[in-house]
């Protein structure tokens, strides 16, 4: 089976935020990201510096700002305030996870709603449960649209997600179970508790694995023809070096999937195109500026 090509499907949602992009400029607005950090992670620079030169290659303004990992947590609440006054910011990117002085929950609900681009804060995440949702989490959401383009229609169908995480398992089982295109499919969540997890994994149509566990989805937990989609970015050494590896086991389960996305290379991407959507979907609702989203 060949690979569902995350590069190319979030390429193309790129060029449609270009056009966005280009009717706010019209309208006077330049629509602007501010992503922040106060991680030590050590990927966290590296995706931060991503979703900035997404930002440049769409024509999008980006700001950063880089809190010292030692600094007092109410640095980092203070920085959320100024970012949430300054009308020239539309959307607001705390990167998680964040140092252990900072209490992750008082930052999610301090980024104001409607720059809330990842779709973390409660009022958010109430809505997409609701069936009402303002921002889609940038990962569910490209996944959604990984899906479409693979010609997947969930509806009807059994989707087994893998994992119950606030970022993925969550908001993916409330997009792929909820009404509306991409949804309307039977929905499991499985977890670290789940008893038998390949009797699950084996009656599903979908598999969505987001665990975060190396190559933990294995052949012979998924059924002939499946849609397998990973989530996991594990950095592990194979070899004396490290490399890169998802939470399925791609090369075995590849032969027996109908459509598999890959990793690097699937979700990921379309992580960072939802994040640049959402943000000239933030700064068109901000301006009362018609868009027409990808
Ligand atoms: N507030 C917040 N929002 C996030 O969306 C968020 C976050 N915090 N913290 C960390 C995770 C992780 N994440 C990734 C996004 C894209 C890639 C990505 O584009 N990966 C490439 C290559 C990665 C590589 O080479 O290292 C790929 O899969 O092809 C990876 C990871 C967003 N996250």
């Amino acid at each position: 089976m060949t690979d569902i090509d995350g590069n190319a499907v979030a390429a193309e949602i790129r060029d449609g935020v270009a056009d966005c992009v280009e009717t706010l400029n019209d309208a006077g607005v330049e629509p602007a990201l501010a992503t922040v950090l106060m991680s030590d992670d050590p990927a966290s620079e590296t995706y931060v510096s991503m979703k900035q030169n997404d930002c440049e290659e769409v024509g999008m303004q980006s700001v950063h700002v880089d809190v010292d990992n030692d600094a007092p947590a109410q640095e980092l609440y203070d920085t959320i305030d100024e970012l949430n006054a300054d009308d020239e910011v539309h959307g607001i990117l705390v990167q998680m996870p964040v140092v252990d002085q900072v209490d992750t929950r008082r930052v999610l609900r301090s980024v104001a709603p409607a720059k809330d681009v990842d779709g973390f804060h409660p009022e958010n995440v109430g809505r997409l449960v609701a069936g009402n949702a303002r921002f889609k989490p940038c990962t569910p959401h490209g996944i959604q649209r990984l899906l479409a383009s693979a010609d997947v229609d969930p509806e009807g169908k059994e989707a087994v997600v893998v994992g119950r995480s606030d970022i993925v398992g969550k908001p993916m089982a409330n997009l792929l179970f909820g009404r509306g295109p991409g949804g309307n499919a039977t929905t499991t969540v499985c977890h670290s508790r789940t008893e038998d997890l390949a009797s699950h994994t084996r009656r599903a149509d979908i598999v969505v694995a987001a665990a975060g566990i190396p190559e933990f989805i294995t052949a012979d937990m998924v059924s002939e023809g499946a849609t397998v989609i990973d989530v996991g970015i594990n950095r592990v050494e194979r070899d004396g070096e490290s490399t890169l590896v998802g939470d399925v086991a791609h090369d075995e389960v590849a032969e027996k999937a109908g459509a598999i996305t890959p990793v690097p290379g699937g979700v990921g991407p379309m992580t960072r195109a939802m994040l640049l959507y959402n943000t000239v979907k933030a700064a068109g609702e901000q301006h009362g500026v018609d868009i027409e989203l990808p």
